[in-house]
């Protein structure tokens, strides 16, 4: 497993603001967004590509284009919804499976609720999106759908991490892919509730309200 922390003081900017109790719903859901296209430009940094003869008003020459077949996108509902325009702004040709998972509040457990993926992601580069990764319970859960379809390429894409969410990925995966995870920033640790500490509260209920 690699981990890429985004050192930006825009990045920095942008969470603190996020982080902050008062900042309402409207004002998370377009930080939320901005955050992710930054994000992006890193977790994007391996997308495959392909050279392309190209002529331009002066002469021809190689160009690159994106590589078929394209990337998939996969939101992890609810949370991971707030972060889907801010990656696919980035990679308009990607398409988008979708996964719920919600945690049991009183085992901490992932329940899957949804599921729409393709049955089949061979050679397809994967972006798993979900703003926190605390237990890594959802996370490992969400790779696993990948992998059992036949990814190897799994990026995940989060807002905060946890430290003992991300060893319990790094565990889960072991050599079995090559998973990478971007996110803004590690945080201290979890609470007694596997909140993350000092974390930005409950990411989905940030976005769309206690439900
Ligand atoms: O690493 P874990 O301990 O598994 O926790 C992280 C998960 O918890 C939150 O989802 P939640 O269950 O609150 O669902 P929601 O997005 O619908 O609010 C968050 O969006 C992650 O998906
Ligand atoms: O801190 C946390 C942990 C899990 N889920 C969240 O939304 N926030
Ligand atoms: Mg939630």
């Amino acid at each position: 497993m690699r981990l890429h922390i985004a050192d930006h003081p825009l990045v920095a900017h942008k969470l603190s603001v996020l982080r902050d109790e008062s900042t309402p719903s409207p004002i998370f859901r377009l930080l939320v967004d901005e955050l992710v296209t930054l994000l992006a430009y890193e977790a994007t940094r391996h997308v495959r590509t392909e050279q392309k003869e190209i002529r331009t008003p002066v002469t021809t020459t190689t160009g690159v284009r994106m590589s078929h077949p394209s990337p998939i996108v996969i939101p992890i509902l609810r949370a991971g919804l707030g972060m889907l325009d801010g990656l696919t702004r980035l990679l308009p040709t990607a398409e988008v499976g979708f996964l719920g998972l919600q945690r049991d509040e009183s085992t901490f457990e992932a329940v899957t609720y949804a599921n729409r993926l393709p049955d089949d992601l061979t050679d397809r580069q994967v972006f798993l999106l979900d703003p926190m990764l605390a237990t890594g319970g959802t996370l490992v859960a969400a790779i696993d759908y990948a992998l059992e379809r036949g990814a190897r390429d799994v990026t995940a894409v989060c807002l905060l991490a946890a430290p003992e969410g991300l060893e319990v990925v790094k565990e889960a995966i072991g050599e079995r892919a090559d998973v990478q995870i971007v996110t803004a920033a590690v945080d201290e640790r979890l609470n007694e509730h596997k909140f993350i500490v000092p974390g930005l509260g409950d990411a989905g209920d940030r976005l769309y309200g206690v439900v």
